[in-house]
């Protein structure tokens, strides 16, 4: 039996993770809400850690709001680098492996063409600064992690861009979506089966690896997949923005290339 933490489980990916739960028998998961186990309270990861033998930890608890992020980035940094240190020095001290999920942010935008996991990070906003701080701190930390970066996520869980745009167009309200940041949408759902495929597969090609499922797009061809998708296209008024009021800076072009 191959015992799993799942951090952060009533999150989006933490949910998806929790469809799984069932489908795979030689899988035990303890799946812990940011109430039973908060990543940056040293001593309850600390108990949490020895008192329950795990093999491998997803963590999937994060500070995702990436525009709030610019307004408190304590916060931010709190969670997303030294909550990611605690659950890195509880994984070495126990032998057990990391699954860490980042993200496309912590690239600059700039590259012109997908970013690959050798391409130098630089990030633009206070988000993506501190996901990087949690790699680099595991990085330094543990031998055996796997860092996924990933984009965009979406699912039918938590909050989501496809979510607020499907809401949004459900009202009735008019859309305007920028077209000038082209990322890699990718199904929460597909990730959830990814990092399962990792833990089950005897290939341990541990460090950093990026998932998408999604081609390239902007936002504004995202929305009308989106639309199109739930047959309000042809209802609902979409005009194509050069911004949108939002605090963060994004980077241009985060597609990832998957390896
Ligand atoms: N969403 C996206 O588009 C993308 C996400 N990622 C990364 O994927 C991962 C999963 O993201 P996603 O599921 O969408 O994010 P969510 O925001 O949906 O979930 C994050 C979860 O972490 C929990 N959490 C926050 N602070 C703590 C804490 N101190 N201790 C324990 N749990 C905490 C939250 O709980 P609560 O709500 O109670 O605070 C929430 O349940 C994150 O690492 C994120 O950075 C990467 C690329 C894209
Ligand atoms: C809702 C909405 C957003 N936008 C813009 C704002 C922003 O530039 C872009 C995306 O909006 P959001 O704020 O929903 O997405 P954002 O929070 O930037 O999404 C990011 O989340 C973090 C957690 C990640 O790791 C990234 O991979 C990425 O998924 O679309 C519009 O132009 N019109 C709209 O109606």
């Amino acid at each position: 039996m191959i015992k799993i933490l799942v951090t952060g489980a009533n999150g989006q990916l933490g949910q998806c993770i929790q469809v799984l739960n069932n489908a795979y028998s030689n899988l035990e998961f303890t799946f812990c809400s940011s109430d039973e186990l908060d990543i940056t309270n040293e001593e309850r990861l600390r108990f949490f850690f020895q008192e329950y033998k795990f093999d491998y930890c997803i963590n999937c608890a994060a500070y995702t709001n990436v525009d709030q992020a610019e307004k408190t980035p304590n916060k931010a940094y709190l969670v997303n680098g030294q909550g990611a240190k605690n659950i890195a020095e509880e994984c070495r001290k126990h032998s057990v492996t990391l699954v860490h999920i980042s993200t496309d942010y912590v690239f600059d935008g700039e590259k012109g063409s997908p970013y690959t996991i050798s391409d130098s990070t630089n990030p633009i906003n206070e988000y993506g600064k501190s996901k990087l701080m949690g790699e680099k701190y595991i990085k330094e930390i543990l031998e055996e992690y796997f860092i996924i970066r990933t984009s965009w996520l979406y699912s039918e869980f938590g909050h989501n861009f496809y979510k607020t745009i499907l809401n949004k167009a459900k009202k009735g309200e008019n859309l305007s979506v920028i077209d000038t940041e082209i990322g890699c949408p990718t199904d929460a759902n597909n990730l959830a089966k990814y990092i399962i495929d990792i833990i089950i597969s005897d290939n341990k090609d541990f460090g950093i690896k990026h998932f998408t499922d999604g081609i390239p797009m902007t936002w504004f061809d995202f929305t009308k997949e989106i639309l199109k998708k739930n047959q309000l296209d042809k209802t609902t008024k979409l005009v194509r923005a050069n911004n949108y009021r939002s605090f963060a800076k994004r980077p241009k072009n985060s597609t990832l290339l998957c390896d």
